[in-house]
């Protein structure tokens, strides 16, 4: 103990962002528990520079310079991430030590790298299919009516028909796009359970305790929410599962390329025939919900915002509309005299400079996964970081999107959404390229990032190619994102007025 307090002296030269976070963990359990700890430790940056000292043993880092060595190697993910367990097994996402976790992100890399994203036959036929016969005639049908539509809600149910036709195959996925029914349902039991994620994240301990003597902090329905959602993400699996042990011949569009992959590669590393045991059955199952999750409500957030701050700038649509159209080979007319980006030019379509910039901004402006990567200074030797040596092994530790974002030297204005800030070439970009973290850094970087980029093209290109939006009853208030891990607009709705060109 002597020893502990000791080396915790080190700390004492960092400042402190409250006066009783230097002597108890208690100033930050409320600051979470109450909803505004990105708040709350930006207003601590900004007033005390780039590293504070949160509670006695947790720190925050707000510079490049700073996430190059907390993600740059060496620090492990804190158990913090423990909560992310799917169905009671760990995943890429939520496996803390270097090991496991490097094996699993090992045998999905390439699904997800950007040269297989770019040219996969199977997405492609798989977008085109969700673009063109889902998202875009619900679109053309809103702006027919001229009834206000709800965004929100339409784009988080394309993001997952996007992400689970790439994990199991367009027979085995979701269709919520379409089926607005199954939206609600699949999307508010997930949902419910975002309010209680300070009791996971911060009261494990706790909460595994009383659990053991038959209590759940949790209420019954949220719980049972939860497990309607992990059912649903197993019948996809089971889908998947039975089509590839029919065999046969698949069309591109049904291949279940990211499940197949990781089926195929767990099977190679038995020594025997024996086939794929109960539990790592589970694994793979777990590794699917998370992709689930990962890759609809990041995607989904972004795209909303998207379209809330480009409905307030009746210029930006009109020179995304241009950039469009200057490529005209890039659009593909498809049924009722719609345009949809031709996705076997994707390579072009990420080429495009208006396009990317507003993707690049919108994501550095509302940044999805905006709150703290948690991790843990390493257990050997002390850290170095700034002015800060010898910080103890055992430290909780995080950099924040949210803050790393807001930086008014690097991002001037930084509350403006302004995609010309990524298009002039020079040394300032490349600084703001440090300092962008919207996918994380380092071996823990976000796998789907190649996948979402190209995903948020599609979407952004086929709508701005075909309509004007312009938000409708909904207030500044209701799109203020949540103060937290993820960032949902706080009124859980973005309702838009679409009109044809
Ligand atoms: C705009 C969309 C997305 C954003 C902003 C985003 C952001 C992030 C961030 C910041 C992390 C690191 C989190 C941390 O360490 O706390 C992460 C990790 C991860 N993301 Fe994404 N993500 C997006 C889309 C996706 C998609 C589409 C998928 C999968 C289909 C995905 C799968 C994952 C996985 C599996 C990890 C864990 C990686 C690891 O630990 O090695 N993400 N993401």
């Amino acid at each position: 103990l002597h020893r502990r307090r000791t080396s915790l002296k080190a700390l004492d030269s960092i400042p402190i962002a409250h006066p009783l976070c230097g002597l108890s963990s208690l100033v930050m359990h409320w600051v979470r528990f109450t909803g505004h700890e990105n708040r709350f430790v930006q207003a601590a940056h900004e007033k005390y520079g780039p590293v504070v000292r949160l509670a006695p043993r947790e720190l925050s880092v707000n510079s490049a310079e700073g996430v190059r060595v907390v993600y740059g190697g060496g620090f492990e993910k804190h158990p913090w991430y423990r909560s992310f367990f799917n169905v009671g097994r760990p995943n890429m996402f939520s496996t803390y030590t270097f090991r496991p976790h490097a094996d699993r992100k090992r045998m999905l890399s390439h699904v997800y790298s950007k040269s297989f994203i770019q040219g996969s036959p199977a997405l492609k036929q798989q977008s085109t299919q969700i673009l063109h016969d889902r998202l875009l005639p619900i679109l053309q049908q809103a702006a027919g009516t001229g009834e206000a539509l709800d965004v929100h809600d339409l784009l988080l149910a394309s993001a997952m028909d996007f992400v689970t036709a790439f994990l199991f195959g367009l027979s085995s996925s979701s269709n919520l796009v379409e089926d607005r029914t199954r939206r609600q349902a699949i999307l508010s039991a997930y949902q419910s359970r975002l309010p209680y994620a300070y009791y996971a994240q911060e009261t494990q301990g706790v909460m595994d305790g009383l659990q053991k003597i038959g209590f759940n902090i949790l209420p019954a329905a949220v719980v049972a929410a939860t497990e309607q959602f992990e059912a649903w993400c197993i019948s996809m699996v089971d889908g998947a599962e039975e089509k590839l042990h029919r065999g046969g011949h698949l069309d591109a569009a049904d291949q279940a390329v990211v499940y197949g992959q990781l089926r195929d590669a767990m099977l190679k590393t038995k020594k025997d025939e024996s086939g794929l045991t109960a539990d790592e059955r589970m694994d793979i199952v777990s590794e699917m919900c998370d992709h689930i999750i990962a890759g609809h409500e990041t995607s989904g957030i972004a795209l909303t915002y998207l379209v809330y701050e480009m409905s307030k700038n009746r210029d930006l649509q009109d020179a995304l509309r241009a950039e469009l159209t200057s490529a005209p080979s890039l659009l593909v007319e498809i049924k009722n005299k719609l345009r949809a980006p031709d996705v076997s030019l994707t390579k072009q379509l990420d080429a495009l400079p208006f396009l990317d910039s507003v993707i690049q901004e919108i994501l550095r402006l509302v940044p999805p996964i905006g709150g703290p990567q948690t991790r843990l200074t390493p257990s050997h030797r002390p850290t170095k970081l700034g002015d800060f040596d010898e910080i103890p092994p055992g430290i909780r530790i995080s950099a924040r999107a949210y803050c790393l974002h807001r930086n008014p030297a690097v991002f001037p204005d930084p509350d403006r959404f302004n995609p010309y800030r990524w298009m002039e070439p020079g040394e300032h970009l490349k600084e703001m390229k440090r300092w962008f973290w919207a996918f994380g850094s380092g071996g823990r970087m976000c796998i789907g990032n190649n996948f979402a980029i190209q995903e948020l093209k599609l979407v952004t290109a086929a709508l701005y190619a075909n309509f004007f939006t312009e938000v409708v009853e909904t207030s500044a208030q209701d799109m203020q994102a949540t103060d937290s891990y993820s960032a949902y607009p706080t009124g859980g709705k973005l309702m838009v007025r679409l009109r044809e060109i």
